[in-house]
């Protein structure tokens, strides 16, 4: 195992450990862009960000950096080579613009540490640093689905058109998903190769493969990762409606053993779910795999991919997302963070939570 293997294989226990035994993801990032009053009415969604306002993605990272986050993820989610070229941009600028939403999470976490930074003076003078919270830069990636930009990895439009004959076709077609049998296994790994590249030689410290909508797509980022040799870790997080199978229909057993398989997979999880189908999820994953689990549920309510807005329905508030943490955390998930609607309200209310159950956290927090 070279050098880098094996930095990939601790990188998750060592941080987790750094951590306490368990860390917290950051929120929504596409949210709190739009509560600063980014519009995200464009194909690129948060990604348009990237070029409009880099320096309202740096204050919504540092916001969740304040509310306890130990993990800061991208604002790559939408952001694709192809995405790109439709605005007219070169592929050169594409990749820049893929390395500057790691640049602009990396500047964060510097800011996050030099204000942190305290030093504290016992009672005989001497002065002592305290110590940095541990904070990783997931580089996000997001699915095919994402860069369709109609909702198609979490509304599962194609899906509800296409399930009679999906059911069939499943039984004997392995790599049927929710995109249509256009899209082939190949076609999604040369759809997202570049742009995970690109990523992996950043500086993030792993990418976080997100809202996962079918096995397929799994398939497709665990042989680019061992393809391509890619030198970071990664997670896989999947997203379901109904907390029996990821939205395609896939199993999330079958899902979720995809990811257990993969040698650079790290950690395992759900994003982007209703809180309510959480500890089933996470009960059904960890049957199949020992790798750390990892969920960050959205808040429970509707998007409307037309219209491209979150519909006002049976949300859950802060204090009742954070009633679920406690029994997320029994049932084995050790990294826990918010997803679509929730911000660095939920995220401070979860660290409270956390920090409260936990009497073995060591590390000093600013
Ligand atoms: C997880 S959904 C809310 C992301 C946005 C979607 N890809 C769209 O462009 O509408
Ligand atoms: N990291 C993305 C996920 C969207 S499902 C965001 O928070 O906007
Ligand atoms: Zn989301």
């Amino acid at each position: 195992m070279g050098h880098n293997a094996v930095q990939t294989s601790t990188l998750m226990s060592d941080f987790l450990r750094q951590c306490g035994g368990y860390a917290i993801i950051d929120g929504g990032l596409a949210t709190e862009l739009e509560r600063h009053g980014a519009d995200l009415n464009d194909p690129l969604w948060s990604a348009k960000c990237l070029i409009s306002s880099p320096h309202l993605i740096r204050k919504v990272h540092l916001d969740y950096l304040e509310a306890g986050a130990n993990i800061i993820i991208s604002a790559s989610y939408q952001a694709t080579l192809q995405g790109f070229e439709t605005k007219g941009l070169s592929m050169e600028e594409g990749e820049a613009l893929l390395r500057r939403s790691v640049e602009i999470a990396c500047e964060a976490r510097e800011m996050y540490h030099n204000i942190g930074c305290k030093v504290s003076w016992d009672a005989t003078g001497n002065g002592e640093i305290l110590k940095q919270r541990p904070v990783l830069v997931a580089a996000s990636v997001g699915s095919y689905g994402a860069y369709l930009a109609d909702g198609s990895e979490y509304r599962c439009i194609h899906w509800l058109l296409l399930s009679i004959v999906a059911q069939i076709a499943r039984t004997i077609c392995w790599g049927f998903g929710i995109y249509g049998d256009a899209v082939t296994l190949e076609a999604l790994k040369d759809f997202h190769r570049r742009r995970v590249q690109v990523l992996a030689e950043s500086g993030a410290d792993i990418i976080a493969f997100e809202t996962i909508p079918n096995k397929l797509e799994a398939k497709a980022f665990a042989e680019i990762l061992d393809e391509d040799d890619i030198k970071i870790p990664a997670w896989f997080s999947f997203n379901s409606k109904d907390g029996v199978n990821v939205v395609s229909g896939d199993s999330i057993s079958e899902c979720a053993s995809i990811a257990d398989s993969c040698k650079q997979v790290v950690a395992v999880g759900i994003n982007c779910t209703p809180p309510r189908f959480i500890h089933g999820l996470i009960q059904a994953i960890g049957k199949v795999t020992t790798k750390p689990v990892l969920i960050y549920p959205n808040s429970g309510e509707t998007y409307d991919a037309e219209r491209k807005q979150w519909v006002q329905s049976a949300g859950v508030g802060d204090e009742d997302f954070v009633s679920y943490v406690g029994k997320w955390s029994e049932d084995g998930a050790c990294l826990i963070g918010g997803c679509c609607r929730t911000t660095p309200n939920t995220i401070r209310a979860i660290t409270k939570a956390l920090s409260t159950r936990s009497s073995s956290a060591t590390t000093i927090q600013f």
